[in-house]
């Protein structure tokens, strides 16, 4: 049973038309998957150079950090040394002595030396106490005054020409401050050390708010200065189990800005944002902020589910719409770097061309394999046709349609032998149009073609279903009948007499005339004989008969 199945189904691919599709869906299949893969492969490349891409500014902007959050780092150990072992020399005594006359006026400074010392800027005692939030502690505040003194020298001295532009302070809850960014002895200093100390970087830093006393980023404010919006560092400076204030560091976000448009793109390169904790674009690559949003709420909200997620320094991508999103969290920076890369975009850079190319040469292949299906499939079709119609007159006679006299032969031979094996009756007639040659004579050879086919489809619809016949001569027919008796036999020719002579015939120029034929019958149970030629011998010895009883008969013995 499954022998037969798999015999039928591959019998089917036999057929040349089934081998020829089948190639043609194999070789599309296969430059299919080819041109698939190489488009996989390139889309892996493409990611990659997107996350390297992305790579390169984050770990340029991660350095930069880095080196300021070093920097501070260093300037608190100064600051931890300094208050754990304070340097007393005239100068700082001097300075301290200062303190102690200036501590009551609303503002004051202290410098060291003018050339290498940054000011140190304070207030009064009394706005001091009348912030909770602030302590002058008597105790404490000469070892803070010249530990912050000692740093004054330090920070002057720290080269800004590597860091981003910034400004880095210490704002101490002693009611001063320390900036590398010096201001002049005047009223300022109050507005300057009240914004210090109101801002969320200075309050988030108290023991009960940050109790890991770790660096806390800010997310962007506005600083009320000429900055615009700022972004704030911080880390808390303890010792002895006080706390004494902050030192912080902060950029202006323009300067971001600034050095993300440095970093070098080509046009089709996408853009570069930088988001802060709470996910505002803060600066880009681009000449400006966009205008409106980038991402919808529910985009940001999957932004933030797989970024939180993160580890810093991880990576990774998604894609949006149409555009491929690449982002990467900063070791050294509160917020996230991402990458928008449109369609666009994608499409005149470099992978794009090479895709379209790609798509291109996989279209043009497939069209050049459509069009060489239908010729080969024309080819096959008209072979098949050829090969058909060679088959059919290879075994037909044209002009009557009928078996010719060699198909006709092998077929009646092969019926007479199944009829013996079966021991069945098996009976010929041998048929011959009469006087066939005045019908050519009188109307022409074409009426006598016409004749022939007339008889030849009398013949046809008067025998049965598994009776054969044949053309065997030029106006001979033969019929071969199998499992019938000689009876029987004499009664089809008879019938097939009776219908061909009671037919009129239109033959050319409106002349009509009527055709008879003569008849021999002979059958396999009278000689016990099944040959069929010999048979046919017979039937046409009686045929002659026929003719000579006078035509238009059938005749059934010698
Ligand atoms: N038009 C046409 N004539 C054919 C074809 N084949 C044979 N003939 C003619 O058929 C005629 C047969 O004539 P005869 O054998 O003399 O016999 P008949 O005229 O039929 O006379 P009887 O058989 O004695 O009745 C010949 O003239 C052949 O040329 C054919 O394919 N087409």
């Amino acid at each position: 049973m499954f022998g037969e199945v798999i015999q039928r189904d591959f019998s089917r691919f036999k057929n040349p038309r089934n081998i020829v599709n089948l190639c043609f869906i194999v070789v599309f299949i296969f430059s299919t998957v080819l041109t698939w893969r190489e488009a996989v492969v390139l889309e892996g490349a493409y990611v990659a150079n997107q996350r390297n891409s992305l790579d390169n500014v984050a770990t340029l902007l991660d350095r930069q950090l880095q080196h300021n959050i070093d920097n501070l780092l260093f300037y608190r150990n100064t600051m931890f040394y300094a208050l754990q072992s304070p340097i007393s020399t005239d100068r700082t005594r001097k300075s301290l002595a200062e303190f102690d006359l200036l501590r009551t006026e609303a503002f004051w400074q202290l410098r060291l030396d003018l050339n290498r010392s940054l000011p140190v800027n304070g207030v009064s005692d009394e706005f001091v106490n009348s912030n909770p939030l602030l302590d002058r502690n008597d105790q404490t505040v000469h070892t803070e005054l010249s530990s912050a003194l000692e740093l004054s020298y330090i920070m002057r001295l720290s080269d800004r020409s590597r860091t981003l532009p910034q400004r880095i302070f210490y704002a101490s809850r002693s009611g001063f401050f320390l900036t590398n960014t010096p201001s002049a002895n005047d009223p300022k200093i109050i507005s300057l050390y009240q914004r210090l100390i109101s801002q969320p970087y200075f309050s988030s830093q108290s023991p009960q708010n940050n109790p890991s006393r770790a660096l806390r980023w800010t997310h962007t404010f506005d600083a009320n200065s000429t900055t615009g919006q700022i972004i704030t560092a911080a880390i808390p400076l303890d010792f002895n189990g006080r706390w004494y204030g902050i030192l912080a560091f902060d950029y202006p976000i323009d300067s971001l800005h600034d050095f993300l448009q440095q970093a070098k793109y080509d046009d089709h390169e996408g853009t570069v944002l930088l988001y802060d904790n709470e996910l505002n674009p803060i600066a880009t690559s681009a000449q400006q902020l966009p205008k409106h949003e980038l991402f919808t709420a529910p985009q940001l909200a999957q932004i933030a589910s797989v970024v939180t997620a993160a580890k810093p320094g991880e990576q990774g991508e998604l894609r949006m719409d149409s555009r491929f999103i690449t982002w990467a969290k900063l070791n050294n920076f509160d917020g996230l770097l991402v990458k928008v890369h449109t369609l666009e975009e994608g499409v005149q850079g470099e992978f794009g061309r090479i895709s379209i190319v790609l798509s291109v040469l996989w279209m043009l292949f497939t069209l050049m394999l459509v069009v060489s299906w239908i010729v080969i499939r024309r080819l096959v079709n008209n072979m098949f046709s050829l090969q058909k119609t060679l088959t059919w007159r290879a075994n037909y006679d044209t002009l009557t349609r009928l078996y010719n006299r060699g198909a006709f032969f092998e077929i009646a031979q092969k019926l007479s032998q199944e009829c013996k094996q079966q021991a069945q009756p098996f009976s010929v007639i041998q048929m011959d149009l009469d006087l066939f040659k005045s019908i050519n004579d009188r109307f022409g050879h074409n009426s006598g073609d016409k004749v022939l086919a007339h008889a030849a489809a009398m013949l046809s619809d008067a025998f049965r279903q598994g009776d054969v016949a044949g053309r065997v001569g030029g106006e001979e027919f033969c019929i071969v009948l199998p499992d019938t008796t000689l009876e029987e036999a004499v009664k089809v020719a008879e019938r097939i007499r009776v219908r061909i002579n009671t037919k009129d015939l239109l033959l050319k120029q409106g002349n009509i005339t009527r055709i008879s034929a003569s008849f021999g019958v002979s059958s396999a149970q009278e000689f016990n004989d099944y040959d069929f030629e010999r048979l046919q011998s017979h039937a046409d010895h009686r045929l002659y008969k026929a003719k000579q009883d006078g035509r238009n008969r059938v005749c059934s013995h010698d």
